[in-house]
């Protein structure tokens, strides 16, 4: 049995942040685990509230997580506050963690802010330098490099730039482009493009999520990085393709599509 840990925010609605890892995870037959940072008020139609986990409540759940059940891989999402991620990388470091995937969260789909802007150079100096892959979207790559992405030969710009601090594997996610949903992944030098073409559905809430929690299963399971972007993508078409049309806003994936 392969364990994953998510560290992420909690969507009360189910859709995306600790709830889609879990489901993703679980979709995968795997073991999911949930360090919580912070609870969040949200629906399809946006977010109303957002409750921080303490720094040191953060801590004790990673302690207990780690000492127990040590995961195969890590994927982390909304982690909120400037403490909050210095807890996080001073305990993945500390417990050695291994196969981490940061979405680097900034704002939700509906416009809300899950990141504060004081922490995110704490993000990019003390938390990216442990992931293996960062999956950031246009805007937050955007934030990452400075430059803004108006199309792919931006994106590859962006990449590069982003590089600069960051050897690891990155990879810009394409949903926010408006006549595809190509990825492109950055790594060694080398652009490699996940083409997709845009499915006309707009119940993309949680895509981020699924996206990077799928990821961190196929490393999990021993799969290249590259590899493991290929199969995650397949899954979150499937995902978005039998979607459930749930909620006024924008709706859910269907995370079950594969079981
Ligand atoms: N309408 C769509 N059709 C196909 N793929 C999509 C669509 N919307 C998003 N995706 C894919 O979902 C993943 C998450 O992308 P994106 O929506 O950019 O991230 P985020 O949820 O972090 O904003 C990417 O792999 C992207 O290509
Ligand atoms: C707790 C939490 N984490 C992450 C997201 C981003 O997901 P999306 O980009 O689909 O809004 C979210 N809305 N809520």
């Amino acid at each position: 049995m392969r364990k994953i840990l998510a560290i992420a925010g909690s969507d009360c609605s189910g859709g995306a942040g600790i709830q889609a890892d879990l489901k993703t995870i679980t979709s995968h037959k795997m073991y999911g685990m949930s360090v919580i940072t912070a609870l969040t008020a949200q629906n399809t139609t946006g977010v109303f509230g957002v409750m921080e986990s303490t720094p040191d409540f953060a801590a004790k759940q990673l302690d207990a997580v780690f000492s127990d059940i040590y995961p195969d891989a890590v994927k982390i999402g909304m982690v909120s506050s400037k403490t909050l991620i210095e807890v996080i990388a001073e305990k993945l470091a500390e417990y050695k963690a291994k196969n981490i995937v940061l979405d680097p969260v900034m704002i939700s789909t509906s416009g809300s802010k899950l990141l504060n802007d004081d922490a995110i150079e704490t993000l990019k100096y003390k938390l990216m330098p442990l992931a293996d892959i960062i999956t950031p979207n246009i805007p937050e790559a955007e934030c990452l490099s400075g430059i803004k992405i108006k199309n792919k030969q931006d994106m590859e710009e962006a990449a590069l730039k982003i590089s600069k601090n960051f050897p690891g594997h990155i990879l810009i996610k394409g949903g926010h482009l408006e006549d595809s949903s190509d990825d492109l992944l950055f790594h060694d030098g080398m652009f490699s493009w996940y083409n997709h073409e845009k499915i006309k559905n707009t119940n993309t809430h949680g895509t981020g999520c699924t996206l990077s929690s799928a990821i961190a299963c196929s490393l999990a399971d021993g799969f290249t990085v590259a590899e493991s972007i290929f199969n995650a993508k397949n899954y979150l078409t499937g995902a978005l393709n039998y979607n459930l049309n749930l909620g006024k806003g924008r709706g859910p994936l269907n995370h079950c599509w594969n079981i």
